[in-house]
Formats: structure tokens, C-alpha cells, sequence
């Protein structure tokens, strides 16, 4: 997948930008010029959704009433005109000038990898935060987890419901079990791959394992989706009283958590709660870069990445060993500073929502 060419009205502090893509993108530039803006924009443009906000009405430039994107994406060999307009509360998001009613399917349609802050910040918040991160880079590699995804949460929200007015759970179980089994079995073959992919990552970029990762699952994990279903039924079974007097589903994929521990002199440590800022930045960018070679792996379609302001912070080994790695996808990417051995690349100048080309 590539993105040809983006147009954007009304976004943040940008007011009227028409830009034509590489396939390396640097945007630079002070701060608070709106280098994040166009990344929003380009994120915004393919999954109907921003990384900074819920509240997408904030992101009308203010004064204004809407904003509009729009983008030429070669996608599968095709060359698909992407559009999408907020006014007010109304959002429409076109294909080829066709409305998506669910756009909530883009995010398998057009895999997108991002690498900001933000996310930094949302995996040190709590398991739900985490959780979500985990949900929405599988359900890039798969539309059978998107979908069966969303239907367990259907299927939870009827049966809590029922918890809480006192009735018979039991017409809710095998909807619950079928789904949530089948989602605990593909997140730990997910893990899985990521557990081996952070070691390979780590030895490439330090020489030596930095980081483990660990599904923390509600549900004993098995080894098939049978024995998860099983596992799942059991778990079920034994928190019925407890669930009737709480009122709500205690078990099951949406109770789950992952956890990062930084490897150090045989010694292992949580990221979230002990490591050094560097240490988290480093730890979130090996865990980034797993995700990046498993999508390419699985997929046809290649991920654009998308690389908020986290490059710079690398020192120039790491940030070549890094490249080495990203360096064969389409890539946008912030810095407030020019990085020496990208200076060849195409360079957009930030300044107060303004951009110019190689200036
Ligand atoms: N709805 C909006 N309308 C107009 N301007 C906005 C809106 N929302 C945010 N801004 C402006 O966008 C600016 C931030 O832009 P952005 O986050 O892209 O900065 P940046 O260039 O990435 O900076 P940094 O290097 O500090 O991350 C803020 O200064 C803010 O004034």
C-alpha cells in the first residue's frame, strides 16, 4: 500500500495543504508547527479515526465547522480515491466515491503502523489501553479476529446486561465461549510470534534479549482452540456465583493483559513501572518493530509506517540498526531536528501549518 498524495482541509492547524508522496517522508521543524497534525491526518484518512482524541471535534481547525482529507492510495494494484469529511457530529468517509458504513473495517483494510507517543503513554495506562493495542494490530493481520471481535463484545454487553437484571446467563455461554475462545487462542499465537520476534529484534539492535513479553490471560491458555474453548467453559463454571453476585462477566478475553519486562543482567523488571524513560522508549520500538516484520510476513499488503517523533531519540547506531528494518516500506516521519544520514531524503518543513518541500 502506498499513499500517493494527500489533500487536507481544515485539520488542526492545517489549513489548505495539497501534497505529493515518496516513499520516505520527513517532516521537521519546530515545535507545535503541526509535524503530528499531518501524521493525525494521514491515520485519520485511513482508519476513520484519530490516536490523539475520541472527541474528533476537536480536531476541526478552530473558527471552522469541518474538515476534509482526501488521498490517493495504490492499494492490491489499484488506485483507490480515499475521502473523509467531519462536519459537526456528521463524519463520511468515502472509497471511490462510495459512503463506508462500516469503517470500522479500515483498519484491516489498510494497515497502517504507528509508532507515537501517545501509544507510549496509553500502554503505561492500564490493561484496557493495552488490550485495545494488542486488538487492533491483529485485527490488521486478520478480519476473522476484527469480526469476531466485535461480536464477542456484542455478546458480553447482552450477557452482562442479564447479570445485572438477574436472569439466566446460560442462552449467552456458547456465543460468549464459541468467540472469546477462538480470540484467546489466536492472541496467544499472536504473542507468540511477538515473543520470538522481540528476541530477534533485540540481538539485531543490542546484541544481547532487551525485552519479554507475556500474555496475561483470565483463561488457562491451551494448546489448540478446543482445549481454550474448554478452558474457557471451566472458568465460566466456576465463577458463576461470583458473577452473580457482581453482576458482570469476570473471565475472558476482555479481562485480559500483556506485560513488557526489560531483561537486564539476568534480572527482569516491568517496563511500565520500572523502566527509565529511554528504556520504555527503546522497549516500545523493539516491540513496534516485532509487529512490523510479522505484518509483512503475513500480509500482501504492506504496512505504511507512520513514526512520531521517537527516531530522534535513538543514538545514530540504533537509529541505523532501526532503519534497516522500516527502511522498505512507505514511511512519514517526525523530527524536530534533521537526522545526518536521512539528509537525502525527501524533506518537508513544519512552520505554523505551512509545509515546503526540501526547503
Ligand atoms: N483544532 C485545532 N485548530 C487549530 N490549531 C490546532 C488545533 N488543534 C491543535 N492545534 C495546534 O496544533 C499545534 C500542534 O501541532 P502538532 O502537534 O502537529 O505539533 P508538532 O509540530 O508535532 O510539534 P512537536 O514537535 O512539539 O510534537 C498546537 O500548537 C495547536 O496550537
Amino acid at each position: 500500500m502506498r499513499l500517493i498524495d494527500l489533500k487536507v482541509i481544515n485539520f488542526r492547524n492545517l489549513k489548505n495543504l495539497s501534497l505529493n508522496f515518496f516513499d520516505v517522508n520527513i517532516f521537521y521543524g519546530e515545535n507545535a508547527q503541526g509535524k503530528t497534525n499531518i501524521l493525525e491526518g494521514i491515520y485519520f484518512l485511513f482508519s476513520g479515526k484519530s490516536f490523539r482524541t475520541k472527541n474528533e471535534k476537536e480536531i476541526i481547525r478552530w473558527g471552522e465547522e469541518s474538515f476534509y482529507l482526501k488521498g490517493n492510495v495504490d492499494w492490491q494494484s489499484q488506485n483507490l480515491i480515499l475521502e473523509t469529511a467531519l462536519s459537526g457530529e456528521e463524519k463520511r468517509i468515502k472509497i471511490n466515491q462510495k459512503n463506508l458504513k462500516r469503517y470500522r473495517d479500515m483498519v484491516f483494510l489498510f494497515p497502517i503502523i504507528l509508532f507515537s507517543q501517545e501509544e507510549i503513554e496509553n500502554f503505561k495506562k492500564g490493561p484496557s489501553q493495552r488490550r485495545y493495542l494488542l486488538n487492533r494490530f491483529i485485527s490488521t493481520l486478520s478480519y476473522k479476529y476484527h469480526k469476531a471481535l466485535s461480536e464477542y463484545y456484542k455478546a458480553l454487553y447482552q450477557r452482562n446486561l442479564t447479570l445485572k437484571n438477574e436472569r439466566d446467563v446460560s442462552l449467552w455461554n456458547s456465543t460468549l465461549i464459541r468467540l472469546g475462545g477462538y480470540i484467546l487462542f489466536e492472541r496467544r499465537n499472536v504473542m507468540e510470534e511477538i515473543k520470538r520476534k522481540v528476541k530477534e529484534v533485540s540481538n539485531n539492535l543490542l546484541g544481547r534479549d532487551f525485552l519479554e513479553v507475556e500474555y496475561l490471560s483470565s483463561v488457562p491458555l491451551g494448546d489448540s482452540e478446543e482445549e481454550m474453548l474448554k478452558n474457557f467453559e471451566t472458568m465460566l463454571k466456576e465463577k458463576e456465583w461470583e458473577e452473580k453476585r457482581k453482576k458482570y462477566t469476570l473471565v475472558g478475553p476482555h479481562r485480559d493483559d500483556v506485560i513488557l519486562r526489560v531483561i537486564r543482567d539476568n534480572v527482569k523488571y516491568d517496563l511500565r513501572k520500572f523502566g527509565s524513560a529511554g528504556e520504555k522508549k527503546l522497549g516500545y520500538i523493539i516491540w513496534k518493530l516485532a509487529q512490523v516484520e510479522i505484518l509483512s510476513e503475513n500480509r500482501k499488503e504492506k504496512p505504511i509506517l507512520l513514526i512520531d517523533d521517537l527516531f530522534g531519540d535513538l543514538d545514530e547506531d540504533k537509529q541505523r540498526k532501526v532503519w534497516e528494518g522500516i527502511k522498505n516500506f512507505q514511511i512519514f516521519l517526525t523530527t524536530p531536528i534533521r537526522i545526518e544520514f536521512l539528509k537525502d531524503f525527501p524533506h518537508f518543513l513544519v512552520k505554523n501549518g505551512e509545509v515546503i518541500l526540501n526547503a
